[in-house]
């Protein structure tokens, strides 16, 4: 008997669903499901049907979309970027190049604190239409759902109003954002000597945002000249109380411990992890805080050595792989670069790096349940590849692979003509 439906997806070479009941642990994170020769059928924004082609002939559909044989999955999730931001940062590439480290940036005043003053000199509309700008790429990139961070504010006016940016894009456009606090992602010239009393405002600042539904988690850059790991500990721990998820800006730099804090507090994830220690990795696989390894940030900063993930994968731990898009340590909007960057630098496989950018991503922002995987009465966010397969995305690296992306069953974005495809064919 003939079903109508808004939209079928005909032709889909292989199609990945990523069902997962949960996080995808360690071993786990091999696990793939491949679907030749498949038909996806979506109605009111959600899969109604996702499975071999031959089975779809009752399908009538509003509009049918020939995905010529190529590559269908999940809409990809990026769980860690810095989104709403004023100015860009062009002009430190030069000091990287004459080798003026990081935090050495940092301290002379540049790096996030130069981000913070064009932050807060700039209007909620000028941040709204630069972050919107950068979503749009996003999503030309396939990306469906993202985190965005504050944290250019440092103070409570500016805070609030990138929290507050964040909001209304994510009423306005197509993306889904899932926002965070990092009041305590530097500390401002004017605290200089007192971090302690800076973080007292900034939790202070909790039942605002709380109150406003500006923010679901809380974060921090435990750092070398930032942040201790005690300050820390009772910085989150407050947040945590106050009931928000939590997340830490843990080991980018220096090994400080920051691993250990994530696992200890239940975080929901511990981002960035290149000094993570050995005890640190162990905490990770036992506690259920997801690694969220940033090689962008890894590879902008010049460094040879990349986040321990084959030894997170194999003492059991979940990683998710983000792009960290900021101004500063990795200004790119390309999920798919960091794709390859996770095969070639981290020599995670390529089924690894598909669940970590869709299942773990999804479950690192607390959207587990909603985004990530296509499963019949999931939310239908999709993307069509001009690849041939799954193995092709990490691989040809540095372009953009994406010909359509679908969210919640509507089409918003369209490269046109699927060049890969046909000379693929
Ligand atoms: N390390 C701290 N925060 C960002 C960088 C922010 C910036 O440099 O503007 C990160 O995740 O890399
Ligand atoms: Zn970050």
């Amino acid at each position: 008997m003939t079903q109508k439906i808004d939209v079928l997806l005909t032709n889909i070479g292989q199609l990945l669903t990523m069902e997962s009941e949960g996080i995808r642990k360690g071993s786990e994170m091999k696990a793939i499901e491949v679907i030749e020769n498949a038909a996806l059928g979506i109605s009111d924004g959600k899969v109604v049907y996702a499975g071999k082609m031959e089975e779809a002939k009752d399908f009538k559909a509003d509009r049918t979309i020939d995905c010529e044989g190529g590559l269908v999955t999940p809409g990809l999730v990026d769980p860690h970027t810095h989104l709403v931001f004023g100015g860009s940062r062009e002009h430190e590439l030069a000091l990287k190049q004459q080798g003026v480290p990081y935090l050495e940036i940092l301290k002379r005043g540049g790096g996030i604190l130069s981000t913070v003053e064009a932050t807060r000199n700039a209007t909620a509309e000028e941040l709204s239409e630069k972050a919107s700008f950068h979503l749009d790429r996003m999503i030309s990139y396939g990306i469906t759902t993202v985190e965005a961070k504050s944290g250019y504010g440092l103070d409570r006016e500016t805070e609030l109003k990138q929290l507050r940016v964040a909001k209304k894009l994510n009423e306005q456009h197509p993306i889904d954002i899932v926002s965070t606090f990092l009041g305590a992602h530097a500390i401002p010239t004017t605290h200089k000597e007192e971090p302690d009393r800076f973080l007292a405002e900034m939790v202070d600042l909790l039942d605002e945002v709380k109150e406003e539904g500006l923010a679901e988690f809380v974060d921090i850059f435990t750092e070398t000249g930032v942040f201790t790991v005690e300050q820390s500990r009772r910085y989150l721990q407050k947040a945590k109380d106050k009931g928000f998820g939590l997340k830490i800006h843990a080991d980018e730099i220096d090994p400080l411990g920051g691993t250990e804090l994530a696992g200890e507090l239940g975080a929901a994830s511990a981002d960035h992890l290149v000094g993570a220690s050995d005890k640190g990795i162990k905490k990770l696989a036992e506690s259920g805080t997801i690694a969220s390894i940033l090689p962008g940030t890894t590879f902008y900063l010049g460094k040879d050595t990349y986040a321990r993930a084959r030894e997170m994968i194999e003492a059991g731990a979940a990683v998710t792989l983000a792009t960290d898009f900021n101004p500063g340590s990795s200004p790119t909007e390309n999920l798919q670069f960091i794709m390859s960057l996770a095969a070639l630098r981290l020599k995670m496989a390529p089924e690894e790096i598909w669940n970590a950018v869709t299942v773990n991503a999804a479950h690192a922002i607390g959207r587990g349940e909603e985004a990530g995987q296509l499963a019949v009465g999931r939310n239908a966010d999709v993307v069509i590849w001009d690849a041939p397969n799954y193995l092709y995305i990490p691989y040809h690296y540095g372009v953009n692979h994406v010909n359509t992306v679908i969210k919640k069953g509507k089409v918003v974005f369209e490269r046109g003509q699927s060049l890969e495809a046909v000379s693929l064919s």
